[in-house]
């Protein structure tokens, strides 16, 4: 099996990392008395696992598809001579998906009881795992059914249930429950406007008052900051009106830049709430990237605060969860003191981390269930709001709060619209809505035969016109920087403002249409129109934007953090609250932002968003990157695409394999059966 991967990886069917670890398998399992069809099995499995994990699964299922096409043999013709799906059939003895596990119950790197025994390898529930993946999804799942089961919800009705409650709390530090009136009052107060719907961020804050874990999921702009803003003001002026400490709120997001923009948003939404100084000095607005956070060292997989050393807060919010992956979200959880609070933001139909796990997803599924009609009347009773329990609820949907009205953009708005029509999967709708919004230009491809020469000219065609609109996007900015001199603070910020006023995103990283390519062609496209000067387009030259790729806490740039080249050996950044220049010699890795990939557009916004996807098929097209890239539109979108990919991905949903859901849907089962 072995040599048969080895010809594989040479074909560029699995990578040399797959390759790798399943020869450490292969190599540790000699000497071993295992037969040939066993052998050939546990290197299989081990090659296909670690394919499946790179491409963002946190486990592989062990069903017909599988069988059926491993390593996607099934739809590609690697070779004219040799059928390689039926010799790794051959090699493993035409074994049956059914008898995978039990063929390797007695193999040393495999087990089906890993609670028991850790080996490499795990079945569960009819999937395979690595076994540090199967234990981050075992944690996170823990952590979400105690979070559902545990009854720490201390409200209280009357001045009696009050010092009930401080009794019970006496031992924690500091103690925290809801007096019911004085928090009704409050959230009348912080949502005072008085809306003909339901009022869902107020319930949104009702919720993660009372429960130990929430997710505040909702599209840009739909409120989640200014949401989080009313629930901390909320906190602390219960605990300071009875006389209580306050709770040690923490604020964090994956990047430095989500974590910026964080703090900035938070402080404008909590500076219109006029709250009394004795409250508003303790809250905090600072926000640190989960690495900061959980004191992450560097090269190195172990942090500083973890289960034996948990963080020292009451509470934590974490923005742009969508983009955290499984193995942070399993260190953050582990890192959390069993009596904290824990509030996700983010957007559950975004792009899933880039990394494995698609957390909020799998959580977010359970919104459509209903909530249970004990909790909506609790929710009725903090809140006033009208809202629905039927007996179809599922206990995990009262830690779930779903904002929709966007104050950024309209949903009536087309790319409100074509946001909406793309999650719902609409494609022939979207792509209609694409061609008739006047406000939406859409530079519309129509590819040719698939000759290969009418191929070449198409795709030349679509480049050159990109370039153009590249051209013309981008002059603006670099006609405002000063020949002779170094920019002032006015120009800086006019410089900023026309470049941050418009971006080119696109779906791929590498080939004619990646973002490393796009970058040389734009660049050079700029240079034939003088706007730009270098030699070769890899060195600085003025007005060369930059995107810092990795973090580095002594110049204080971190990864996604955007910088433009303005002569004199600097580069010059926005901080919240104006510019810092840096040494070219200390900025960490980069790459030019000229182009950007939609995956590392997450958590930004532009007035005008252009949006080029590339002219053949590629895997990486999908609905949520699609949905990512329009969203990202405040509020103008420009679109290159042909119909025949515009379709294709609005048709594809990410499916990422992973246990999360299957475990987390026996949340209400097991509840059921600790009550009995
Ligand atoms: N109920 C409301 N009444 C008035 N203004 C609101 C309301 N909700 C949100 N806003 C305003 O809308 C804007 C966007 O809100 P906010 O930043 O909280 O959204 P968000 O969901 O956090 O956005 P992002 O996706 O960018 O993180 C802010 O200016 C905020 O003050």
């Amino acid at each position: 099996m072995l040599n048969l991967l080895a010809r594989l990886k040479a074909l560029n069917v699995l990578t040399d990392a797959d390759f790798y670890f399943a020869k450490l398998i292969d190599e540790k399992q000699q000497g071993m008395a295992y037969d040939a069809a066993q052998q050939a099995l546990a290197v299989l499995l081990a090659a296909l696992v670690h394919t499946a994990h790179l491409q963002g699964n946190t486990c592989l299922f062990l069903d017909q598809d599988l069988e059926r096409n491993p390593f996607g043999l099934a739809y590609r013709t690697v070779s004219e001579e040799r059928d390689y799906l039926l010799e790794i059939k051959q090699k493993i003895n035409f074994l049956p998906v059914e008898k995978w596990q039990s063929a390797l119950a007695e193999h040393m790197a495999f087990t089906g009881t890993p609670q028991q025994q850790a080996r490499p390898f795990v079945f569960q529930h009819n999937a395979l795992y690595l076994y540090r993946v199967w234990q981050d999804e075992q944690t996170v799942a823990d952590y979400l059914k105690s979070a559902v089961k545990k009854n720490d919800v201390f409200l209280a009705h009357d001045a009696e249930d009050a010092n009930n409650c401080r009794q019970t709390m006496e031992s924690r530090n500091p103690p925290f429950f809801v007096p019911v009136e004085k928090a009704r009052n409050l959230l009348s107060r912080f949502f005072a406007e008085k809306k003909p719907e339901t009022d869902w961020q107020k319930i949104a804050v009702a919720t993660a008052l009372i429960q130990p874990f929430t997710l505040i999921s909702g599209g840009p702009g739909t409120g989640k900051t200014y949401s989080v803003a009313r629930l901390v003001a909320t906190i602390q002026t219960l605990q300071y009106e009875q006389h209580l400490p306050p709770l040690r709120i923490r604020l964090a997001a994956p990047t430095g830049k989500a974590a910026a923009r964080l703090k900035e948003s938070l402080e404008a939404s909590l500076v219109r709430l006029d709250l009394p100084p004795a409250v508003r000095e303790t809250i905090s607005a600072e926000s640190d990237t989960l690495h900061r956070l959980l004191g992450v060292r560097p090269f190195e997989d172990s942090v500083r605060f973890d289960v034996y050393n948990p963080l020292p807060l009451d509470m934590l919010i974490v923005d742009e969860a969508s983009m955290i992956d499984l193995s942070m979200m399993a260190k953050l959880l582990r890192a959390l003191p069993s009596h904290a609070r824990l509030i996700l933001l983010g957007d559950k139909d975004q792009l899933a981390s880039v990394e494995a796990g698609a957390i909020l997803g799998e959580i977010g599924q359970f919104l459509r269930y209903d909530y249970s009609p004990e909790f909506a009347a609790l929710l009725h009773e903090l809140t006033g709001e009208r809202i629905n329990g039927s007996s179809n609820y599922h206990n995990l949907r009262h830690h779930l709060a779903f904002l929709t009205r966007s104050t950024r953009f309209n949903l009536d708005s087309s790319v409100g619209k074509l946001a909406a029509a793309i999650n719902n999967m609409q494609a022939k709708e979207s792509w209609r809505l694409l061609k008739d919004s006047s406000d939406i230009p859409l530079a519309e491809f129509v590819a040719p035969s698939n000759e290969v020469n009418a191929r070449q000219a198409y795709r030349h065609r679509y480049l050159r016109q990109l370039l153009q609109s590249a051209v013309e996007n981008y002059q603006d900015y670099l006609k405002l920087i000063p020949k002779d001199n170094m920019p002032t603070a006015a120009q800086l910020r006019q410089i900023f403002r026309a470049f941050n006023s418009v971006r080119i995103l696109t779906a791929l990283r590498a080939g004619e249409f990646g973002v490393e390519n796009l970058n040389r062609q734009i660049a050079e496209a700029l240079r034939q129109k003088e706007l730009v000067r270098f030699k070769h387009s890899r060195d600085w030259f003025v007005g060369k934007p930059i995107m810092v790729t990795q973090n580095d806490n002594n110049v204080k740039l971190f990864n996604g953090d955007i910088g433009l080249y303005l002569g004199d050996n600097r580069v010059y950044f926005e901080t919240g609250d104006g510019y810092k220049s840096v040494s070219v010699n200390r900025i960490p890795a980069h790459e030019t932002a000229f182009a950007m990939t939609i995956h590392k557009s997450q958590g930004s916004e532009f007035e005008h968003t252009i949006v080029v996807l590339p002219p053949d098929y590629s895997p990486i097209l999908s609905k949520e990157l699609l949905y990512t890239a329009v969203t990202r539109a405040k509020p103008r979108l420009s679109v290159f695409a042909s119909e025949e990919i515009w379709l294709t991905a609005v048709k594809k949903p990410i499916k990422r394999q992973s246990g999360l859901g299957i475990l987390l849907g026996k949340v209400d089962e097991q509840i059921e059966n600790t009550s009995n």
